[in-house]
């Protein structure tokens, strides 16, 4: 007898990060509290924060189980679009979803059962109300076919056979690379058809039970606004479709759980048709509602929630899919047996008892008088019962069970059985009778016929249990053999399992020792730290004094190139006034020359016309030649031109004071006071002092010239790097 088993729900929320998010709560792992203070309970409810193996634990592993007892189970995925179905089915590499992880320990599960397994594996999806198969997308259309051996199935659909999980994998991962996706604004890989995925697992014990689990995993289209999704074109012909067919789960949820629907309207939709087995069915059904936690998408997630909670009143009727084993049949059979015999004795009695009164087993007699005739009764009164014999109606009357409808007082036919339940009068007891033994034979001859050949059946099951009990014992042995086998395998994975512990062990101590390390090495860090932060700080006090001082040398620098450049600058100058001077020099000496010869010209004059000398004008002292003065000069200056020398003459006594400088020679000779002498000496003295002075002034501008070059070099070698320059790099230890 199936029992019944509601639909379990499960709802998950996913994160939407850089959007306007919900106040929700979650007081507990089975119940949500929206920001309208609104509390919805399922079977588990997954925060924002779970992963993917928390959802597994909580619905794929029971499920495998399930699976594995031979029931169909279910798992859907339903919500609006772009809030996770595909996440939390799929998932991605790093992140793997149900159906990967389902199919894996399937596998791992199946490698513990002692039966023959066999594991098949199918693909399609349903897009735009037309099946298609993924594993072979050249089979398109595809119908839904039902029977009584394999339910609801696709016709045509590719079921493979697979050995092991990276087969069943490779073949959904080629499947998933058929299936429909497109984007649009809510998701860049949104599934435009619900994809089913098919599990078959047929186990074949050794007692000879077949037992056969089938699970679905669902991967419905996400329902979608159009104005959100802003689909239009292809896209808004297959969100038609999706909604279309989503609706018409809704309704099938809904006529399920209203207890007055007398109709559900599977047929409304290839989806509720696949769906059939799931919702109401011979199925243990698990779904799970996505749901997002943008605020954006209220009004979708309260619609999701909603549906979720209808449908857990759906209630299924699942139960073991398997086939009667051996000894069951023999369970049968003794019953049936039991069953046989109790006929048989009963059939017994009957033919024994055939001329006595089946009441009283008194022989009956047959009554003197012929009943009399039927009157119909016309008043109340008439309805009283009456004795057919005697007419009256106190002490026991019976109806008679016979066809003839009368009372009958039993002593007045001569039967003493006063049991109401089973009375004949002497009228009806001989056809009655006949009737019976017809009747008695017939199910006797039948009873002798089932008997006869559930005695062919049980010697067949003997004969057959004794193969069977053959076959046990062959099996038995191997049993004891595999038993044995799995005992040392047991004690070698203890022995591993201790020497796994004691490395364990070792590899905790390790761990702790590193930890230690660890902190020191933390606490060592933070002191580098403390230290570099300090040398930091030195250096660039250091750093700044040094900068300092190269501005004060870079200053002391441009002054002394200013220096310099003054220097050179009255250098010039000087030259230039030298210059100047030998011009003047150059002038006098062609006026003296002149004089020269004009007093040259006037002496021989003198001579020719008079033997005196002219006489002077008074206070005047004669001057000597020009010519002389400037070989004076000359010479003077030959030898080395030392002025104070030159000036002072042979007779330092003659010199009496310092001439004022002149320039104008005419001054000199108009100057009747002073000497032609000091003149010259006077001019050359300035020339030489000038000289002297050009060459000083030239000499001091090279010597700071040597002096400043190295300086400058000594500067720009010396030049440190500015502070942003520098590029300290102290990697901590
Ligand atoms: N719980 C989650 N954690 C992290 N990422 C998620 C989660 N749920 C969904 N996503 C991401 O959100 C995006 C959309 O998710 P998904 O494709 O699974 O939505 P869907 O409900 O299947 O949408 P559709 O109905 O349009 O196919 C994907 O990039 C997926 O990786």
């Amino acid at each position: 007898m199936p029992y019944q088993h509601a639909v379990q729900v499960s709802c998950r929320f996913r994160q939407c990060i850089g959007e306007d998010v919900l106040a929700l709560e979650f007081p507990s792992d089975n119940t949500v509290m929206l920001q309208n203070g609104s509390i919805y309970t399922f079977d588990h409810v997954f925060s924002m924060n779970a992963t993917q193996d928390m959802v597994f634990n909580k619905i794929g592993a029971p499920v495998i189980q399930e699976l594995l007892n031979g029931y169909n189970c279910t798992i859907l995925a339903y919500g609006q679009t772009g809030s996770g179905k595909t996440h939390t089915i799929l998932g991605s590499k790093v992140e793997k979803g149900i159906l990967p992880r389902i199919i894996q320990h399937t596998f791992e599960a199946i490698t513990f059962i002692d039966a023959d397994i066999q594991v098949t594996t199918g693909l399609f999806e349903v897009y735009q109300e037309k099946i298609q198969d993924l594993l072979n997308p050249s089979n398109t259309n595809l119908r839904i076919r039902e029977d009584k051996e394999h339910g609801i199935w696709v016709e045509g659909a590719a079921d493979i056979q697979v050995k092991d999980e990276n087969a069943a994998m490779k073949l959904v991962q080629q499947g998933l690379g058929n299936r429909s996706i497109g984007a649009h604004l809510m998701n860049a890989e949104s599934s435009r058809s619900h994809c089913i995925f098919l599990m078959t697992i047929t186990q074949k014990f050794s007692t000879g039970v077949k037992q056969t689990g089938k699970l679905y995993i669902v991967d419905l289209a996400g329902s979608e606004m159009v104005r959100k999704t802003a689909a239009s074109g292809k896209r808004l012909d297959e969100a038609k479709y999706i909604n279309k067919s989503l609706t018409a789960l809704g309704l099938v949820i809904n006529a399920l759980t209203d207890g007055k629907s007398k109709h559900v309207p599977y047929r409304d939709s290839k989806l509720t048709r696949l769906l059939q087995n799931s919702l109401g069915g011979n199925a243990k059904t698990h779904l799970i509602l996505t749901c997002s936690s943008s605020s954006a998408n209220l009004e979708e997630t309260l619609s999701t929630i909603r549906f979720g909670t209808r449908a857990q009143h759906v209630q299924n009727s699942p139960h073991i899919n398997s086939e009667k084993t051996i000894s069951e049949y023999k369970q049968l059979l003794q019953i049936m047996e039991l069953k046989v015999e109790s006929l048989s004795n009963y059939v017994a009695t009957l033919e024994n008892k055939q001329h006595l009164c089946r009441a009283c087993s008194l022989e009956t007699k047959t009554p003197q008088s012929p009943p009399p005739v039927l009157t119909r009764v016309s008043s109340e009164k008439d309805l009283k019962p009456i004795c057919q014999v005697c007419h009256g109606s106190e002490d026991i009357i019976l109806l008679c069970d016979g066809n003839c409808g009368l009372y009958w007082h039993p002593q007045c036919v001569g039967c003493n059985n006063t049991n109401a339940l089973e009375f004949y009068c002497n009228n009806c007891q001989p056809s009655i009778q006949d009737q019976i033994d017809f009747n008695l034979h017939e199910e006797l001859s039948t009873l002798r016929q089932a008997l006869q050949s559930m005695k062919q059946d049980r010697d067949q099951l003997e004969q057959s249990a004794f193969v069977d009990q053959q076959v046990h014992q062959v099996a038995d042995q191997r049993n004891a053999d595999i038993h044995r086998e799995l005992e040392q395998r047991l004690i070698d994975r203890e022995l591993q399992n201790e020497s796994l512990s004691s490395q364990l062990k070792s590899a905790t101590n390790q761990c702790e020792l590193l930890k230690h390390e660890l902190t020191e090495l933390r606490q060592e860090q933070l002191r580098n730290k403390q230290l570099q932060q300090h040398i930091i700080s030195g250096n660039s006090a250091e750093i700044e004094i040094l900068r300092r001082s190269m501005e004060a040398m870079e200053l002391e620098n441009i002054s002394l190139k200013n220096q310099l450049l003054e220097q050179t600058k009255r250098a010039n100058l000087y030259e230039k006034r030298s210059r100047e001077y030998q011009d003047q020099l150059e002038s006098s000496r062609l006026l003296l020359a002149q004089r020269d010869e004009e007093t040259t010209r006037l002496q021989r004059g003198y001579h020719s016309n008079s033997p005196s000398k002219p006489a002077l004008s008074p206070g005047k002292i004669r001057p000597s030649t020009a010519a002389d003065i400037l070989s004076d000069a000359r010479s003077s200056l030959q030898s080395r031109g030392n002025i104070q020398h030159w000036w002072s003459g042979d007779n330092p006594a003659t010199i009496h004071e310092v001439p004022k400088p002149t320039n104008n020679i005419n001054d000199d000779v108009s100057n009747s006071d002073g000497p032609i002498r000091p003149f010259k000496a006077r001019l050359v003295g300035l020339l030489t002092s000038l000289q002297e002075e050009a060459d000083a002034f030239k000499d001091l501008g090279d010597k700071m010239a040597e002096q400043t070059k190295p300086k400058i070099r000594k500067i720009r070698r010396n030049r440190l790097p500015a502070m942003n320059e520098l590029d300290i790099n102290i990697t901590p230890q």
